[in-house]
Order: C-alpha cells, then structure tokens, then sequence
C-alpha cells in the first residue's frame, strides 16, 4: 500500500505543475508576467523538462475586458465574466507561447469530473496523450459551468490533484508574494519568510492569512492545502513569486527562493490516494462506536448495520465522507448503495437487507479496497 519515492534533487525534477494565480496576470504588469512566465516554461521545455501548466484568471482577464473594478458577487455573474475572459486568457497564452515555438491546449475542468474515477483516468489519458505530442496543456476550471457542489475550492487545489494525476515530479505555486510569511505580511510587515517547510500541519496552516487578495480565490491557506495534498501524493511544491518567474530556475538551481514543501512519504497510490484527494464527497454517513473502530483499528469494511445516520443525497459508487458519532472524519469512501437505500438499511443487520430493499447489492455498505483512512495520512 505505501510506497516512498526517492527525493529527486530540484534540477532532475523533469515533470512539473505550474500554477499561475490571478493576482500575477492582472494589474498593469500583468501582461508583462505572462510573457515572462511563458519564457520561463519554455525554457524548462527546452531543457527536456515536461510541464502542465494551470492558469487562473479568466475572470481577471475577463474584468480587463468589461472594464470592472470589482468581481460581481454573484455565482452567475463570476461565471459570466469567465467566460468572457477564458477565451482570451487562452490567446494571450497562445501568443505567448508561439514566440518559442510551442504549441498550448486548452483542458477545462470541475471537481465532478475528476471525481468519478473512470472521468479521471480518461482526463489522465488526454493529458498524457498531450504532453506526448510535445503540446503544453494549459488547464482551469470550468467555471462557467461549475456550481459550489462541483467546484475545486481553487485552482490551487486542482494544481495539486493535477500534480497527482499526471505523476509529476513537482508542483510549482507561482503568486503575488515571495514566499510563505510567519504571517500574513499584509498585516504584519515584519514577518520573516519561511524557505522549508518540512510538513504542512496545524501549526504551519495557522500561519495563513484570511483572505485573498483583491482578484485571486484561495489565499495563502489554500495554497498551504495544496502543498498537503501534493505531499500525501509524495510530490513536493514550490511557492514562488509569480512577478519574478525567474525564481523558477533560480529554485531548481537550488538557490533560496520562495518556500519548499518537501514531498514527504508517499502513503498511498492509485485509487486511495484518488480518494483521499477527491475534492468533493457527496454526501456523509455517521457511524456508531464499533463500526470506526472495525474501520481504523481492524482493516474491515462498513456495514450497514454500524451507520447511525446518513447525509445528503448519493448514489451507488459516489464518495462519502465517514464520521464518528462526535463528527470526526474518519475516512473516505465510494457507497455501494445510495444515499436513499442507505437511509432505509442502516443500523440493519446484513441478512436483513434483501427483504428491506428487495435486493441485496453487496453485504458492505463501503468494501474496504474502496475506503481511504484519513488518520493513515495525517489528517485532512
Ligand atoms: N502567511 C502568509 N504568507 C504569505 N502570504 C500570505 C500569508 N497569509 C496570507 N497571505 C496572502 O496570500 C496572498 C496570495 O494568495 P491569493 O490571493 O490566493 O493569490 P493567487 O491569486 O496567486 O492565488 C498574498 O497576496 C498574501 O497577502
Ligand atoms: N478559475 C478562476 C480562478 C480561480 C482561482 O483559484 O484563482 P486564484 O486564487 O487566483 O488561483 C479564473 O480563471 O478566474
């Protein structure tokens, strides 16, 4: 199940995520980052490097082109905005990238896409597929038609899961700070920057400020949740400023630049590691004292008869969070019956089943080989 990979040192990583935020590509020095930034990616292709790059900014973009001031509050009117920006975000890009000869694609996005795992391994494909063509795909989500229950939380999130997906050997956080600060250097100008961090936890997460800047979405926070993604998968990340992309290689040269995250052990691989990732659970169950216990002690898998109460709306195959009676998480889990069948066979004994439901699909409500122990990583 576990697995370690060896550390790479910075300048053999040869697959890397780079994560531009919209703080770098808007403002007046924003084109100027762009041009920089696809200078600096392509300058990692030409040393054999392979790159995916994830961009914000539509709705940057899209605020340049409508001449707004503010991002509108409404879902449907940052949606709107996106789609106006996308485009063009895409042929800036585009433009960028055809001084060095390299050709980008687009690949659009949104939690519920990688959150079924046949749509993953497919999206997992094109990418390949892509890179092995020598294109450089340049991903965001699909905001215009995303809702809250499909969104990613951020495109620092989705970085992180693409990190994973693609196996890469690093993922790069390129923003409109130096570095990770002791605090947020917005309030406290006098906070020193931490080069390593060795594991995100508690402590580390507590440094992050509240909120974003003026245009991006997640903050420092979310960026201090990415990096503990990409360290469950074993992948390292790189802070970096995004307004000097020349920190990219000063980084690989080993130069103190930014912030490293160190990748850490790799405790899971394929299809847990998926689920420990995935972005948004449909829904909960609640289970009684003996049933966490079969989970985190005994290997077992969940049955019917320990769910004290069920959350949401599901259906069969689709991810759950798992709880304790005191409403810690205990781990994640694709269902073998629905949320609906659930509600009807919980707290039942497992020869029971069949003549509640008419049918008996599986004995386990969760089959073990499908449930991802949070306490195994380190909490989430
Ligand atoms: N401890 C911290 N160290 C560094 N930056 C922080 C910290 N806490 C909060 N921040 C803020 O996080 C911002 C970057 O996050 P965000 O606005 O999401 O940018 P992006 O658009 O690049 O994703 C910085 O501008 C900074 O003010
Ligand atoms: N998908 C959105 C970006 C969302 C986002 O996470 O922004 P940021 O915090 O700047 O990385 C857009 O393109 O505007």
């Amino acid at each position: 199940m576990s697995s370690s990979r060896t550390p790479l040192p910075p300048s053999q990583y040869r697959r890397l995520v780079v994560k531009v935020g919209s703080a770098v590509l808007s403002g007046p020095e924003g084109r100027k980052h762009q041009l920089e930034i696809a200078a600096q990616v392509s300058a990692l292709r030409a040393e054999g490097r392979e790159v995916v790059l994830v961009s914000s900014g539509a709705q940057a973009v899209g605020m340049e082109k409508l001449g707004l001031r503010e991002k509108p509050k409404t879902m449907p009117g940052k949606q709107a905005l996106a789609a106006v920006g996308q485009p063009a975000l895409m042929q800036l890009w585009e433009q960028a990238f055809s001084w060095y000869g390299l050709r980008v694609a687009q690949v659009l996005l949104t939690a519920e896409d990688l959150g079924h795992r046949h749509r993953y391994l497919n999206a997992r494909q094109t990418l390949e597929t892509l890179l092995s063509w020598g294109i450089l795909p340049i991903i965001n989500e699909n905001d215009t038609v995303m809702v809250e229950e499909i969104k990613f939380g951020d495109n620092d999130q989705l970085s992180a899961l693409i990190a994973t997906l693609v196996g890469a050997d690093l993922l790069v956080l390129l923003s409109d700070i130096e570095a990770l600060y002791e605090a947020d250097p917005r309030q406290h100008p006098g906070a020193r920057a931490i080069p390593y961090v060795e594991r995100v936890d508690q402590e580390v997460l507590r440094m992050a400020g509240e909120s974003p800047n003026r245009v991006g979405t997640g903050g420092m926070r979310s960026k201090l949740l990415a990096a503990q993604k990409a360290q469950a998968a074993g992948i390292p990340t790189l802070l970096l400023p995004g307004t000097r992309p020349e920190s990219i290689p000063q980084a690989l040269r080993g130069e103190g630049v930014g912030t490293f995250f160190a990748g850490g052990q790799r405790r899971y691989s394929g299809r847990k590691l998926w689920l420990y990732q995935l972005p948004k659970p449909r829904g909960e169950v609640v289970v009684d004292a003996g049933a966490a216990r079969a989970l985190q002690q005994e290997g077992a898998s969940l049955l019917p008869a320990g769910i004290l109460e069920v959350r949401g709306q599901f259906g069969v195959g689709e991810p759950v969070r798992c709880l304790d009676a005191e409403g810690s998480l205990i781990g994640v889990g694709l269902v073998n019956y629905s949320a609906a069948e659930l509600r009807r066979i919980k707290g039942k004994k497992t020869k029971d089943i069949e003549a509640l439901l008419g049918y008996k699909n599986t004995d386990e409500a969760i089959h073990r080989d499908y449930f991802a122990l949070v306490s195994e990583l380190g909490g989430k």
